[in-house]
């Protein structure tokens, strides 16, 4: 099927805007090249110059691209997406052109790069294991439509504490596994038993597929599920990075659903409401005996006493 991919050059600043508008004309979907934030990747050393062009590392203005199906309408979506970009009032230029499918399907996964995290290393499934890296715990992730590359600050809050709180033989529940990032994490250190759940058919496929990439498929289970509704086992350790109103509506069933001991990893939280999601772990029972923030997100380890 052919598609029409719209590019919009715009200030670094205004990209999200952008990306709102695209959505909200139900795009297929969009992607950001912003050389600002690469080169913030670049200097903190979690990605190389070289792998990027320089059409892109030396653009003045980031670009952010959406793709539609190119039907007899076409036009006039093109020329409303135009009208709203205008009323914004900010500098943009706007490009269009026919693609295939195939290119919008694929033209992020050129910013996605094997990254370190703690002691794991997210490897892309189609690029290289970078060498001398092959001491690290290393997870493969094809996160196609789903959340999960590792990258966002809030799944490497959870990769980074997660050693401390799952070693061999405990058994997990991740809830909002997403690409399943964090199930993996938890096998490959040592977790006899994981449960991955997700209420997004789309991240449960995902997830499955990604599992099977690291032939994980005799320790980590895949459910759809919303939270924990109707999942009644006693685990050791659950995870949940999703966002703050999400991880108060879980804290009490995942008090009932821990041992005695047990562990709440909850991620996803920003800064703003961690006090109200701290207030609901302590109301439901959990002592907090973690507490970390990275780029206005927050994590909280909560134990079960
Ligand atoms: C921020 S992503 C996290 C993905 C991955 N665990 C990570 O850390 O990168 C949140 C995930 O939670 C899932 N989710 C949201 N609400 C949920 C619910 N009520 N029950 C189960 N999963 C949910 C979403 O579908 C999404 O995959």
């Amino acid at each position: 099927m052919k598609y029409l991919e719209i590019a919009v050059e715009v200030e670094s600043c205004f990209t999200e805007t952008v990306a709102d508008i695209f959505w909200e004309f139900n795009t297929g979907g969009v992607s950001i090249e912003d050389p600002l934030l690469l080169w913030q990747y670049i200097n903190a050393q979690i990605w190389d110059a070289y792998e990027f062009p320089d059409s892109v590392l030396k653009a003045e203005r980031a670009t952010v691209r959406a793709y539609f199906p190119l039907t007899e309408n076409i036009n006039t979506l093109l020329s409303q997406i135009n009208e709203r970009l205008k009323s914004l009032g900010i500098p943009f230029n706007l490009y269009f052109q026919e693609v295939d499918e195939e290119s919008w399907a694929n033209s992020w996964k050129k910013y996605f790069k094997p990254v370190e995290v703690g002691e794991f290393l997210i490897k892309p499934t189609w690029e290289k294991l970078p060498s001398g890296k092959e001491d690290k715990k290393i997870i493969e992730i094809d996160p196609g439509m789903a959340f999960g590359t590792g990258t966002h600050v809030t799944t490497a809050l959870v990769l980074e504490a997660l050693p401390k709180y799952v070693s061999p033989g405990k058994v997990v529940v991740d809830v909002g596994t997403g690409s399943g990032i964090l199930a993996i994490a938890s096998a490959l250190l040592g977790a006899e038993k994981i449960y991955a759940l997700d209420i997004d058919p789309v991240a449960v496929k995902v997830a499955r597929e990604n599992i099977s990439i690291n032939r994980l498929e005799d320790k980590i289970t895949v459910i759809e599920n919303d939270l924990l509704h109707g999942f009644n086992q006693t685990v050791d350790v659950i995870i949940a990075n999703i966002i703050a109103a999400v991880i108060k509506e879980l804290a009490l069933d995942a008090y009932e659903k821990l041992a005695t001991g047990g562990i709440f990893i909850g991620s996803g939280i920003i800064v703003e409401r961690e006090k109200e999601v701290m207030d609901k772990l302590l109301e439901v029972g959990f002592k907090i005996i973690e507490r970390k923030n990275s780029g206005g997100w927050c994590l909280l380890v909560a134990r079960k006493e």
